[in-house]
């Protein structure tokens, strides 16, 4: 079941993103979704970690309507403003602090006050201002720029970094002591190849959003297309989704968006220099599955390959093969494979490999073990 979230009427919120809605529907990010909403009660001091585009900006969104704090919700991107900037606009000035401040201004923790204050790209903080921050969230209060008073502060701070702030720390270009008064609770949000059963669902979302803007209704994600946005490696995760699903929208005909719509030629596979991540799960079933259910399995053998020690392997085999082992499986068109130019021996031993689907030897015939795949014939 997708679990879609509203947000209620975003005037109380500064607001710098589109979305007016979030989807949820693999199981990991159905159980990320309850322990943000666990985390959203208390009333610690958050730190969010994800990729870009993760969405790591809603779920700091969804922390402040799941709190039930009544003042606003306040977000601050760190890295858009210079340091000198940016210190005045957190911490507000007295007038004369500085040249130009001829008029006192509260800053953003005071404009949060009673509410959360959600502060992007935390990583890319100045040294100095990490040391303001700190006390700040030590004292739980705010001194303006030039001013002696200390004005005390009731605000839920919620950050946001997609860098690695170990390595910052190791490197020194990160405080700890802040680190770990950031991440009292800390929700790391995976990147959208890890949760690929959210791949298809929030397509059709983001189909349903931008579908209505372009007035055009019932629009459907042809079969080919399904495979190659589950193939995809995603470096941009939603954001890049959503953009991809408005842009196929606009190009797209006859109520249908075909693979040529998603314009994924690049095939951004995760390459060498992503982090390592643990291979998923890869099993399949011998029992009969849905289309749905067969795609997902199909998608979590994809990403299997991708993260699996042997980059190289997967590049040979391309998005090409993905689509061959979706036509012969699904479809039982056996000319694909051929006609892409992919080898039977790489099919057959990888797939094979990833247990999807089986290979008599004998005959030399591949066929899935899903039930569903006939002989491939060369
Ligand atoms: N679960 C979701 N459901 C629907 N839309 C989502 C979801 N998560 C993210 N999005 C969409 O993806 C886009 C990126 O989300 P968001 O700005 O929260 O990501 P981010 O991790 O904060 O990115 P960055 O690190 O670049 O600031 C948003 O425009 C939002 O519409």
């Amino acid at each position: 079941m997708d679990k879609l979230l509203t947000f209620p009427g975003q005037s109380d919120m500064t607001l710098s993103i589109r979305a007016k809605a979030m989807l949820f529907h693999d199981p990991r990010s159905s159980e990320l979704l309850q322990q943000v909403e666990r985390i959203a009660r208390s009333d610690a001091t958050t730190l969010i970690v994800g990729e870009t585009g993760t969405g790591k900006e809603l779920i700091a969104r969804h922390i402040h309507t799941q709190s039930g704090r009544r003042g606003p919700f306040v977000a601050v991107n760190c890295g858009a403003f210079s340091e000198s900037l940016i210190d005045a606009e957190l911490f507000g000035h007295e007038a004369g602090a500085f040249t130009g401040a001829t008029q006192a201004r509260s800053g953003w923790f005071e404009a949060a006050n009673g509410g959360t204050l959600f502060l992007d790209e935390i990583g890319d903080l100045s040294p100095a201002l990490q040391v303001k921050l700190l006390r700040v969230l030590q004292e739980r209060q705010v001194v303006r720029l030039g001013a002696r008073q200390p004005i005390p502060l009731n605000v839920r701070l919620v950050a946001a970094t997609n860098v690695d702030l170990h390595k910052a720390i190791a490197a020194d270009r990160f405080r700890s002591d802040l680190y770990y008064r950031l991440g009292v609770a800390t929700i790391n949000l995976p990147p959208l190849c890890e949760r690929t059963g959210d791949i298809l669902p929030l397509a059709r979302h983001f189909i349903e959003v931008y579908g209505g803007k372009l007035n055009l209704h019932h629009v459907t994600l042809s079969s080919e297309a399904k495979m190659a946005l589950l193939s995809y490696g995603w470096p941009g995760n939603i954001r890049e989704l959503e953009n991809v699903i408005h842009f196929a929208l606009i190009v797209c005909r006859d109520n249908l968006i075909q693979a040529e719509d998603l314009k994924l030629t690049g095939l951004a596979h995760r390459s060498q220099q992503q982090p390592v991540r643990q291979p998923a799960a890869a099993t399949a079933s011998s029992a009969a599955i849905d289309a749905d259910g067969f795609q997902q399995q199909l998608s979590a053998l994809v990403n299997s390959m991708i993260e699996s020690d042997q980059p190289d392997l997967f590049d040979r085999m391309e998005a090409g093969l993905v689509r061959t082992a979706f036509e012969v499986c699904n479809r039982n068109q056996v000319q694909t494979a051929r006609a892409l130019g992919i080898s039977r021996n790489i099919l057959r031993t990888h797939l094979k490999r990833f247990g999807l689907i089986g290979f008599d030897g004998g005959s030399g015939d591949l066929s899935a073990s899903t039930g569903r795949g006939e002989a491939l014939q060369h």
